[in-house]
């Protein structure tokens, strides 16, 4: 039975300002939801979103407000006895809200993954992979900034893939920021762009073609999430691939772009999912489409972080590999261990669950309520 559930907002400082087209971050705010269960087992769930409402419709005070107002107490009236079965309720009396509900699954999750004794990933059918290359995002604001960080990422064996942030700049002005780190970091080193929907058709068709000229790998979202038949022209123009990001929502969206081949290659995000056994669907989804796969982050701290990464190890394959570098750019560790990122890979942790321990003790204290 579920005992009880309880919503913890932590805005924690970033190591630098991740300045993306749509806001410039200064800090994270996790919104981490602990169950606990009348066999005194423990679940952890977490969703994120990027500067309050720029960038999702969800933000962390209205995750926490409808967790605790609508969520928790039908959860607790109806004591669903799986996760399945929760999500079912929720998908009837719950409209929308995809992140909190992403959230609570992870929790129930990982409760169940406790209870069974084996990882979370074994509850999605089990892990095809056991650790994931992680991509890093440069997004300084600064090109010599940014190069430095790369370099530095590099030799430490941290991070191999560069995805950019553009699209607060001229399309110009932006191409050249993003070929002068190119050119500097060398042929073997992936480097990728996210426009987080901030160019017309028009503008895309022209720095699209300066970028593919420029060997970047994969161009993410350039067009509004809204306009979908622009991606597809954009996809089905050029041979670089292109990205859906923001367009991806949940299976049933997921299932349109992917049958009418929308794009090249989908980020995959538990949040934008509406959960985990979505995302695992989407993954799949996708895969049968004949569309590449990327394990994307709404820049979750460590519990969002590894939740993706037991869906996204599920995965038939992972052509463009997964940015789960979230905990990393926060200046706060919330487990009683790190993530273990090594070889510019994360690999999964074997123990139950999501398998690294909360520091409860840290995340109570630096909880705001
Ligand atoms: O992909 C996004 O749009 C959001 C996020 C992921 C990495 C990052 O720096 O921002
Ligand atoms: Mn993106």
């Amino acid at each position: 039975m579920i005992h009880s559930i309880k919503t913890l907002l932590l805005e924690l400082p970033t190591i630098r300002p991740h300045k993306l087209s749509v806001t410039t971050m200064h800090t994270q705010t996790l919104v981490l939801v602990h169950i606990t269960f009348s066999d005194g087992i423990e679940g952890w769930g977490e969703a994120t979103t990027i500067g309050g409402l720029n960038y999702a419709e969800e933000s962390p005070a209205a995750i926490k407000t409808n967790m605790d107002t609508y969520i928790a107490p039908l959860l607790l009236q109806k004591q669903p006895e799986n996760a399945a079965q929760a999500m079912q309720l929720l998908e009837t009396h719950i409209k929308g809200n995809r992140f909190a509900k992403s959230a609570v699954e992870t929790a129930l999750l990982d409760g169940e993954a406790k209870r069974l004794g084996v990882p979370l990933s074994a509850l999605l059918g089990g892990a095809l992979h056991q650790a994931l290359p992680v991509a890093w995002t440069l997004a300084s604001g600064n090109t010599e900034r940014d190069i430095a960080e790369a370099v530095h990422m590099i030799e430490a064996g941290r991070h191999r893939i560069f995805k950019l942030k553009i699209g607060l700049c001229g399309v110009e002005e932006d191409v050249r920021h993003v070929l002068a780190i190119k050119k500097a970091l060398g042929g073997s080193i992936s480097v990728r762009v996210d426009v987080n929907q901030a160019w017309t058709e028009l503008e895309a068709m022209r720095g699209i073609a300066l970028l593919q000229e420029g060997g970047i790998d994969l161009i993410e979202q350039p067009v509004a999430a809204h306009n979908r038949n622009a991606l597809k022209r954009l996809s089905d123009y050029f041979s670089v691939a292109l990205m859906a990001d923001e367009a991806v929502l949940g299976p049933q969206n997921a299932f349109e772009l992917a049958a009418g081949h929308y794009a090249d290659v989908f980020a995959v995000k538990i949040n934008q999912a509406g959960g985990l056994r979505n995302a695992a669907l989407v993954g799949q989804m996708a895969a049968l489409a004949g569309i590449g796969l990327y394990g994307g982050t709404m820049l979750e701290g460590a519990i969002g972080t590894l939740a993706s990464a037991h869906v996204f190890s599920t995965y038939p394959e992972l052509a463009f590999g997964t940015e789960l570098f979230g905990p990393l750019l926060l200046t706060e560790e919330i487990m009683a261990e790190p993530l273990p990122y090594r070889n510019f890979m994360l690999h999964l942790p074997q123990k139950p669950g999501l398998g690294i321990e909360v520091d409860k003790e840290k995340v109570y204290r630096l909880s705001k309520t």
